[in-house]
């Protein structure tokens, strides 16, 4: 005879860290608003973070300064840690390896999993991954990203990640640096080189979360944008990231290697 089991697995619990900023409300929202997750703490600048309120999980959104020394809390403490802040550069990257090889295991037993994505919307993922793809079918690109006047950082992660995909995909293909003839710029109107990708920065009153990537080749141009209106257009992502956070223990730069865009 099989015997049916009436149990229920518990809620995961989630904490917000940064949770009176743009994102982390509509993340607290998010949270207490989805199936089998249970809010238990709530973090601003100046809170002491403590032992997270017992959370499996923290999602962190608060500003590139203090990122590194939050996620750091939480890993210490065996807790996941899905991180939407910005400005994780290759150095502090390496740094944050260097902790989880030495950090406690997460509660459940298991290796401590640390998700750093610079855009947790479906649409900017696809956007990143078509534009690394096309990349190296092309001799021009440059990306244009567009944001709201009270962003602190230049350029945006996403436009960051997309330059550094972008550039590994074309340097893989063995292709030739973007031609430029550009030889007298005193005012850096060409934008920020990154990777070798040319990316300029818009920040404009109006404006959420936006971003174009343009693929030039002699007499054609495709362009791929992406627009986020609205940051609820960033939630699902977040949910998808903390219910998949503790399946992959260590160190992961993109929610889409969760998603399987990558
Ligand atoms: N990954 C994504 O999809 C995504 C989407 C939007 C924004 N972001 C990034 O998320 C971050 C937050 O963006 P935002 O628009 O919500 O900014 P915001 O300025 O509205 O919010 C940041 C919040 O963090 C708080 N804070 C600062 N230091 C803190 C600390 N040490 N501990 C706890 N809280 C602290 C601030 O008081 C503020 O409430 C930025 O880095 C932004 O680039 C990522
Ligand atoms: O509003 C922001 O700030 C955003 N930050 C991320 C970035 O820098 O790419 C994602 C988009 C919105």
């Amino acid at each position: 005879m099989t015997e049916t089991s009436t149990q229920t697995s518990r809620p995961l619990l989630v904490a917000v860290i940064g949770a009176g900023g743009r994102m982390g409300s509509e993340a607290v929202r998010a949270v207490e608003e989805a199936d089998g997750m249970t809010l238990v703490g709530a973090y601003g600048s100046g809170d002491d973070l403590g032992d997270l309120g017992g959370a499996d999980v923290a999602i962190e959104l608060t500003v590139p300064d203090a990122s590194p020394g939050n996620v750091a809390h939480c890993v210490e403490r065996g807790v996941h840690v899905v991180v939407g802040t910005t400005g994780w550069d290759a150095e502090r990257l390496e740094a944050l390896r260097g902790r989880l090889a030495d950090a406690p295991p997460s509660r459940s037993g298991s290796g401590v999993g640390v998700l750093v994505a610079p855009n947790f919307a479906i649409g900017a993922l696809l956007m990143m991954s078509f534009a690394a793809k096309a990349a190296p079918f092309f001799e021009s690109v440059e990306v244009i990203e567009l944001h709201h006047p009270a962003k602190v950082d230049a350029p945006s992660g996403t436009a960051a990640r997309t330059a550094a995909m972008i550039g590994a995909a074309r340097s893989e293909a063995g292709c030739a640096p973007v031609p430029d003839a550009t030889t007298h710029d005193p005012d850096g109107a060409r934008g920020a080189r990154v990777d070798g990708v040319n990316v300029h920065s818009v920040r404009l009153r109006g404006l959420t979360a936006h971003q174009e990537v343009l693929l030039g080749n002699a007499g054609e141009m495709l362009t791929l944008r992406h627009d986020s209106f609205d940051r609820s257009s960033f939630m699902p992502g977040v949910l998808a990231a903390v219910r998949a956070v503790a399946d992959h223990p260590g160190v992961t730069v993109g929610l889409e290697h969760y998603l399987g865009i990558a």
